[in-house]
């Protein structure tokens, strides 16, 4: 396909997901199973421009003056990728399969793009409805905050210290341009090619072998604030697929125990995989069962629980920009019930001078600070640990330059700690 045929079908799946209000992977992969001419560079760069239009989605629309899904596409390729006017001109010739010609109107907005007047939702590009949620975490930052969290993330891997170390894999994964990650002790950060496509790693054997795994170096970080010890007694009560389990593993170094949970059994599904291939062998899974408590002989037994609390994910954005336009106001309701719901289920495992990590991949300050707030006040023997504390523990004082101002953990993002966003605290029982 030429690139000017790749922007029409990125146009036309973008026109389908406003359509059928459907997921965009969901489509994406619909469109490559019917459009069986098109190989796998094509629909790995179409899946790209597709990313790259629903994470300036608003602003796109905006410079343009509509939001059709031509408009939104052919915005995002100078708000996303910077094209000028005439190099979109020269991707849409109308020839081919490429996108009919630029109107008049159409080359009057792209020669002279104009942010000026819009309002924080559309320059930061996220959903009007939690402009006051945003404002209320950010204040005068909000804009930018919330345009870095519309940018491309970089792709980053945890190197696992059970079978390699970060210099090792450094050296096994140069041919990726594999470099340290700035703040993870084992991070190492991939580049994206031109296009947003991160490298096929699952070929790879670092990767197939388990010495690497794909983590955001913020979750990581949430990891290493758990200040998990070989020894310990762990139970990650939020499991899923394992991501936090696998580096407190590592960090116990295979010694004591962890206890793998969720509410759901579906969610566990691919953690007996992963703890294979990471060789991580002090883990228990206790998938729940229907009128039994798998975890009745865990009350007030546990060092260490963990709470990597079901959230709307506003700190992933960068990664799903599709989950932004997909969000409601109900469901902001429905996570802060599940979380409280998760933490005072949490408590009962804590033992005395314990510790229960709190972790959320959204910035909201209502999932948060306002989460923690509640739970205090309902459990007086826990307390919570000062971000200094907490980052000097676990051996990277620098994190406390992330303390949040409203009173409790710290807060990660794209724009200060070049991560996805992340909300991590640590409270110890008396
Ligand atoms: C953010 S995800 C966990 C991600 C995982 N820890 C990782 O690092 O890959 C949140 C999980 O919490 C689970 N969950 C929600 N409420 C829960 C509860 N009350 N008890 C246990 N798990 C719960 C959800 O099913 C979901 O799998």
């Amino acid at each position: 396909m030429t690139p000017g045929a790749r922007v029409a079908a990125a146009i036309e799946v973008l026109a389908d997901i406003e359509a059928r209000k459907r997921p965009a992977a969901d489509v994406l992969k619909e469109w490559g199973l019917s459009h069986r001419f098109a190989g796998s560079k094509d629909r790995a760069a179409i899946g790209s421009l597709v990313f790259d239009a629903l994470r300036r989605r608003s602003s796109s629309a905006f410079i343009m003056g509509e939001d059709s899904a031509r408009a939104i596409m052919l915005g995002a390729l100078h708000q996303a990728r910077g094209l000028s006017v005439t190099e979109i001109a020269a991707l849409c010739s109308g020839e081919g399969h490429a996108p009919a010609p630029l109107s008049e109107a159409e080359t009057t907005h792209l020669a002279a793009p104009d942010l000026t007047d819009a309002p924080p939702s559309v320059a930061g590009d996220f959903p009007q409805w939690l402009e006051s949620a945003f404002a209320a975490v950010f204040g005068a930052t909000v804009v930018a905050e919330t345009a870095a969290l519309a940018l491309r993330a970089p792709l980053d891997l945890r190197v696992n210290t059970l079978k390699t170390t970060r210099e090792k894999a450094l050296t096994s994964l140069a041919h990726l341009h594999a470099g340290r990650a700035p703040l993870a002790p084992d991070g190492l950060r991939l580049p994206l090619t031109p296009d947003g496509r991160g490298p096929a790693l699952s070929a790879e054997p670092d990767y197939l072998k388990g010495r690497v795994e794909i983590q955001d170096e913020g979750s990581q970080l949430a990891a290493l604030c758990s200040h998990a010890q070989a020894g310990e007694q762990a139970l990650d009560l939020c499991a899923g697929a394992g991501g936090k389990t696998l580096a407190i593993a590592a960090m116990m170094g295979n010694k004591g125990q962890i206890y793998a949970t969720d509410a759901d059994a579906r969610r566990l599904a691919p953690i007996y995989k992963r703890l294979e291939r990471a060789g991580a062998r002090n883990v228990q899974v206790r998938a729940p069962r229907r009128d039994q408590d798998v975890l009745a002989d865990l009350e007030g037994k546990c060092d260490l629980v963990m709470v990597d609390a079901p959230c709307t994910g506003t700190g992933t954005w960068r990664r799903n920009p599709d989950a932004k336009w997909r969000i409601r106001p109900g469901a902001l309701e429905q996570r802060i019930a599940e979380q409280d719901q998760a933490l005072d289920e949490a408590a009962r495992f804590v033992k005395s001078q314990g510790r229960l990590l709190y972790v959320t991949c959204s910035v909201l300050r209502e999932e948060n600070e306002d989460r923690l707030k509640r739970f205090l006040a309902a459990h007086p023997d826990y307390r919570s640990e000062p971000p200094r504390l907490m980052a000097e523990k676990a051996g990277l004082p620098e994190l406390d330059g992330f303390a949040s101002p409203f009173g409790y953990g710290l807060r990660l993002t794209p724009l200060t700690s070049g991560t996805d966003g992340f909300f991590i605290a640590l409270l110890t029982r008396e």
